[in-house]
């Protein structure tokens, strides 16, 4: 079962170009299978998608749509986990067999190594000079899986106790006040605990984010870009479900999937808004207490976790989504009242798409904003995914 399926999400997704996250629906939900098996699965197939390119060298390929990627790529990647004992690094239906001196010779090659493609070496290089080696490093390991605890439900202590109750071991991250850490393959999502609303998966960098923003209870919050809600649910929480929430998106299906969510969590002051025209953004000018712009980005912070995208990238043109991010920088602020905050933040790690946005939108403000703070977390700072924010007020 194991190699079967690892070779068909390889396929899916070298292949035939499918979602690595579709493709595990589509399989998972047609065996049975228990969490471990799952998350075996998902370990070997992610680790292959995040270092293609030397799992690629080792096992004598340079086309990954080549039919024979699937099978080869697992069988390096057995052998080089050590999980092949020699003798059985062979496949047994084509006879092809990895040669170890492959592996210590992409040991010695950086770039090899960490699975990186030249597109993302060149513009990561240019952007994040001496920096970029070690982020690389990160974004080549498996993302950890964290949590954040639902403070509508109860405290971090109790859902740990409710978690230990269904044998779901959990550890407090450091300063962290809503975050756990779970490790090894749990059935997470088959809990109660999950069922009732009590936790989202959610990276730790990404818990930053709505803290940042800090609304408090009674205020209109307007989350402008809320995708499926990751952050609009903790802005929720941190509001007491007292105020107002209004989260917008330009994607009906993903603000439908927020309702679901929100339902779940018992989220009870939630207004969602499908953003048509710039009519929508006009009528809340001056309102919000607080505004999170959480743009449309490269994605290049969140790579461990959407590894097809280093092969695959999910943008066309850097420079044109640079321009999209400026232009909902300045028209979506304006929703802000004097005194109110914007919060503007990316999941990627390119100045580009960061300070550099940050400080263009100052300068052609006419003094209407200023910078409260701004802080990068790269994957490197939190054993996290990447992510920048910065918060604004309105002065004027
Ligand atoms: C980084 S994602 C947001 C993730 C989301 N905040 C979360 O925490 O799950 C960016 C979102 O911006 C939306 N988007 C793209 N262009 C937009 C626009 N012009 N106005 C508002 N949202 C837009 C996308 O559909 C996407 O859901």
């Amino acid at each position: 079962m194991f190699n079967t399926l690892v070779c068909a999400l390889l396929s899916d997704v070298l292949h035939n170009k499918k979602a690595l996250d579709r493709s595990y629906a589509y399989h998972f939900s047609r065996n049975e299978m228990t969490p471990i098996e799952q998350g075996r699965i998902v370990n070997a197939t992610g680790d292959i998608m995040r270092r293609l390119s030397f799992y690629l060298f080792i096992a004598e390929l340079v086309d990954p749509a080549d039919e024979k990627a699937p099978e080869r790529l697992l069988l390096a990647w057995l052998t080089e986990q050590g999980r092949a004992p020699k003798q059985h690094s062979k496949s047994r239906k084509t006879g092809f067999s990895i040669d170890h001196r492959r592996i210590e010779e992409a040991n010695q090659w950086p770039l090899l190594k960490d699975g990186c493609p030249e597109w993302l070496d060149k513009i990561a290089q240019q952007q994040l000079g001496r920096r970029w080696p070690q982020e690389r490093e990160f974004l080549a390991q498996a993302p950890l899986r964290y949590i954040r605890v639902n403070q509508l439900k109860g405290t971090r202590e109790q859902l740990q106790q409710q978690l230990k109750a269904e044998q779901i071991p959990s550890e407090p991250v450091g300063k962290q006040p809503d975050a756990l850490i779970i490790r090894g393959d749990v059935p997470l999502f088959r809990s109660k605990s999950f069922h009732d609303g009590w936790f989202e998966q959610q990276d730790l960098g990404s818990q930053q984010i709505a803290r940042m923003l800090n609304p408090k209870p009674g205020m209109l919050t307007v989350d402008a870009c809320a995708g499926t809600g990751g952050k609009t649910l903790h802005i929720a929480a941190l509001m007491q479900n007292k105020g107002r929430i209004i989260a917008m998106d330009v994607e009906q299906r993903k603000l439908d999937q927020l309702r679901k969510r929100a339902k779940r969590t018992g989220i009870n002051n939630l207004e969602t808004r499908l953003i048509e025209s710039s009519t929508q953004i006009k009528r809340l000018r001056a309102s919000a207490d607080r505004v999170l712009l959480d743009v449309p980005c490269s994605g290049l912070g969140v790579l461990r976790r959407n590894p097809e995208a280093k092969w695959n990238p999910l943008f066309d043109d850097l420079e044109q989504l640079c321009i999209t991010q400026q232009d909902i920088l300045q028209r979506y602020s304006k929703m802000a009242k004097v005194g109110g905050e914007v919060v503007y933040a990316t999941c990627s790690i390119l100045p580009m798409e960061n300070q550099d946005q940050v400080a263009h939108f100052l300068q052609n403000c006419s003094g209407a904003f200023e910078l409260l703070e701004e802080t990068t977390i790269y994957p490197s700072t939190l054993n996290s995914d990447g992510f920048y924010m910065a918060r604004l007020k309105r002065v004027a």
